[in-house]
């Protein structure tokens, strides 16, 4: 039986459109982009709210300790990138650092791509300058082209249905390789692709063959275990250009309330969380689990005002506070936040990205963060929750499945001239293949002692 939505609560999912919506593009042409809009209004949703709900109680069971959370994927997607090998590299490397953590910590890690709708970006200026041409910011492939020309850099709304058509492709193939085999635990050797003389794919060959002993005798002793050959992914995305978001968003039969089916999650960024804000008016009306980047100048005030705004009834698992503090500021700052927080009772999953407090630009001019200071970032935060007795939830990390070379050190020990060598990205840079891999060798140590 389907139930009917309340007239109310569908006008509301335009009350955002009086408000001020920061980092939204100029559209040339605003006839053109209600037209876009209606025609995603019309076109299938990505992903069935019963899945949103799962991720709600799997985030509410990671803020109590019983999980972590593990969400990462490019800065910036882009359409020329979403192909197969891609993919698949980013979806494995994901799967990868899953099970060292699975394996290392012994506990259910949620697995999340900053994938399948990652296109759109607030940029800190609305321009860019290159030799005396001044042209509007790239702000993603969802609104313009990366190239350095007038019309490559006007805001195009048919890009919204680009967008729309390569997320369903790209989360097509997640779940084809996430029910369909390949992300069987029983195939955990096949996904280590590095040299086996490098150490954290020696390491990582190590726990591959602990599970494959562990499987065989599990098997040995009757135990079914066919539910280790297909794995849940989640797809989640910054929740920023609002003429997307809202047709995307659907009433569930289910309930009769409002979902946004653009992805299972969705988060504020730190550019746009204002409290009388757009942003935050629109994602207090839909039922997804919700994430908010926190960066160094939020107040405990501001948090609690957000729960007020987000999860006023304080439904587990519906907020996650993302904090992307700096390596030199967590231990200072994050703690008053946590205490703030906990002292009001609601609960919150909090999450770490060690990636946005920590970037530098190099001489050179390359957009960059070091190894040494994501990984200190991580450990502060660690170290802060586990002096208030708090639960450090998961982390939220910008990378890739390739061998590109875009943050500094690592095992590699990457360079500032060592940067040019593969240096893809189009906004921020993301920890490649190995680095992933490292960083998450270094997360099971600090979740055993937490
Ligand atoms: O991904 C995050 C932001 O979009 C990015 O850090 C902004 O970068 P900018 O300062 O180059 O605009
Ligand atoms: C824009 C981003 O982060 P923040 O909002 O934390 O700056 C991002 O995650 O790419
Ligand atoms: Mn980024």
């Amino acid at each position: 039986m389907s139930v009917e939505p309340d007239p109310r609560v569908v006008a509301g999912l335009d009350a955002w459109e009086q408000l001020q919506a920061a980092q939204q593009p100029s559209w040339p042409d605003a006839v053109e982009v209600r037209r876009v809009r209606d025609r995603l209004a019309t076109l299938p949703p990505l992903v069935f709210a019963g899945e949103a709900d799962a991720l709600r109680a799997q985030l509410a069971a990671a803020s109590r300790g019983e999980a972590f959370l593990l969400q990462g994927g490019d800065c910036a997607e882009t359409f020329a990138e979403a192909t197969a090998d891609n993919i698949r590299n980013k979806v494995k490397t994901i799967l990868q650092m899953a099970v060292v953590l699975t394996y290392g910590a012994s506990l259910p890690v949620i697995k999340m791509g900053r994938m399948a709708g990652q296109y759109a970006k607030p940029r800190s200026s609305d321009a860019e300058t290159r030799d005396g041409v001044t042209l509007p910011a790239f702000r993603g492939d969802i609104i313009n082209d990366h190239a350095f020309t007038e019309q490559a850099r006007t805001p195009d709304p048919q890009r919204l249905l680009e967008a729309y058509h390569t997320s369903a492709s790209t989360l097509n193939l997640i779940r084809a390789f996430t029910t369909g085999g390949f992300a069987s635990l029983l195939r955990v050797h096949e996904w280590n692709r590095g040299f086996t003389a490098n150490p954290a794919y020696a390491r990582y060959e190590e726990i591959a063959a602990e599970i494959d002993r562990a499987i065989r005798f599990m098997a040995a002793c009757g135990a079914d275990v066919d539910a280790l050959r297909t794995v849940d992914f989640f797809a989640s995305h910054e929740g920023l250009l609002l003429d997307y978001e809202r047709p995307l968003t659907r009433i569930d039969s289910r309930t009769g309330l409002p979902y946004d089916c653009s992805g299972h999650f969705l988060w504020v960024g730190e550019r746009t969380r204002q409290l009388d804000g757009a942003h935050v008016d629109y994602f207090s009306r839909v039922q997804n689990p919700i994430g908010v980047k926190l960066g160094p100048t939020t107040s405990g005030d501001d948090a609690i005002a957000l729960m007020d705004r987000l999860n006023p009834t304080g439904t587990p698992g519906r907020l996650t506070f993302i904090t992307r503090m700096g390596a030199g500021k967590v231990r200072d700052l994050l703690p008053a936040l946590v205490e703030k927080v906990t002292a009001d009772g609601r609960p919150v999953t909090w999450v770490c990205d060690p990636m946005h407090g920590n970037g530098i630009t190099t001489p050179s001019g390359y957009k960059t963060r070091r190894f040494s200071d994501v990984m200190d970032e991580v450990a502060g935060f660690f170290e802060v929750h586990r002096s208030l007795g708090t639960v450090p939830g998961g982390l939220h990390i910008e990378l890739t499945g390739d061998d590109v070379t875009e943050v500094l050190g690592g095992g590699e020990e990457i360079d500032e001239a060592g940067l040019a060598r593969r240096y893809e990205t189009l906004v921020d840079p993301r920890l490649n293949h190995q680095q992933s891999l490292e960083l998450a060798f270094q997360v099971v140590e600090l979740l055993r002692r937490a």
